[in-house]
């Protein structure tokens, strides 16, 4: 099942309840046993899903959302696994996955998921021309470390598929872990008014939440997110978040171009 959100102009936020935000900006619910959900933002057409294949291999379907057959008869993905490890097959090739280890798959290509104890977050974009499959342990990427040792914010970076790295058509994805004791992530906060951004928070437990910041820099309003939770950046948001325990999350983009460092920095003082 595919269902479809839209969410707003910075105007939306005039008013908007706690509800109101929730069901503008926050994806629940993705990840059922058997079960391929997802949703189609509006925002830059991603799809985000959610596949916990349990004893049986897993398809996509309720596709049509998108008006085609296949999954990525016109788009590209980004595959994350959340948990134990699984595998994606792809075009009858699997692709093992650990824990935060991730996939990316090119425009074409016939996916379907299998592994008891795996859980797989997927982020889907159109794509114009076809990239090559390529799997991206984490443990092969270069971390890049943030250090904050006075403040809160220290975390390691591992950026999967970006404008420095393996090609996509727009589409850009990895994972962030926070160190031990720290909690801000994206901190200082930026904007990219030429894509959208999705954050997926997971290893919270359920008893943790994340306090997510969203709205234009002047204007700001939160979310309180829990673990397997996607939050919604659109063009005009910022995006940064503090949890009430250690927390990694995924982060993907997608829009005008894949260069990594187009964005708008804020500044903390600027915050309203
Ligand atoms: O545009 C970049 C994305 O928001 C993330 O890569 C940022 C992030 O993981 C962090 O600073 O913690």
């Amino acid at each position: 099942m595919i269902s479809v959100r839209q969410t707003t102009g910075p105007d939306g936020l005039i008013g908007a309840s706690t509800g109101d935000l929730r069901d503008k900006f926050l994806v629940q619910d993705l990840f059922v046993e058997g079960e391929f959900r997802g949703t189609y933002l509006a925002d830059d057409r991603i799809v985000v899903a959610g596949v916990v294949p349990g004893d049986h291999d897993i398809e996509p379907s309720g596709l049509d959302v998108l008006g085609t057959d296949l999954l990525l008869e016109r788009r590209e993905l980004g595959v994350v696994n959340l948990a134990e490890p699984g595998d994606v097959i792809v075009d009858g090739t699997p692709y093992r996955l650990g824990p935060l280890d991730g996939l990316y798959v090119g425009r074409g290509s016939k996916v379907s998921f299998r592994g008891k104890g795996a859980r797989f977050y997927l982020v889907s974009a159109t794509a114009h021309e076809t990239h090559p499959t390529v799997l991206i342990a984490r443990d092969s990427v270069a971390p890049v470390s943030i250090v904050d040792e006075l403040g809160a914010g220290g975390r390691t970076l591992y950026r999967y598929v970006w404008g420095g790295g393996h090609g996509s058509c727009q589409l850009q994805f990895g994972v962030t872990v926070l160190d031990l004791k720290s909690v801000w992530n994206t901190l200082p906060p930026h904007r990219h008014s030429r894509r959208t951004e999705v954050y997926l928070y997971t290893g919270l437990g359920p008893d943790h939440r994340v306090v997510h910041l969203l709205g234009e820099p002047n204007n700001t309003r939160h979310l309180i997110v829990a673990e397997e939770e996607v939050v919604i950046a659109p063009s005009w948001s910022l995006h940064m978040g503090a949890g009430t325990a250690p927390y990694s999350f995924v982060w993907a983009m997608a829009g005008e171009n894949t260069d990594y460092t187009d964005l708008e920095p804020v500044k903390i003082s600027d915050l309203r």
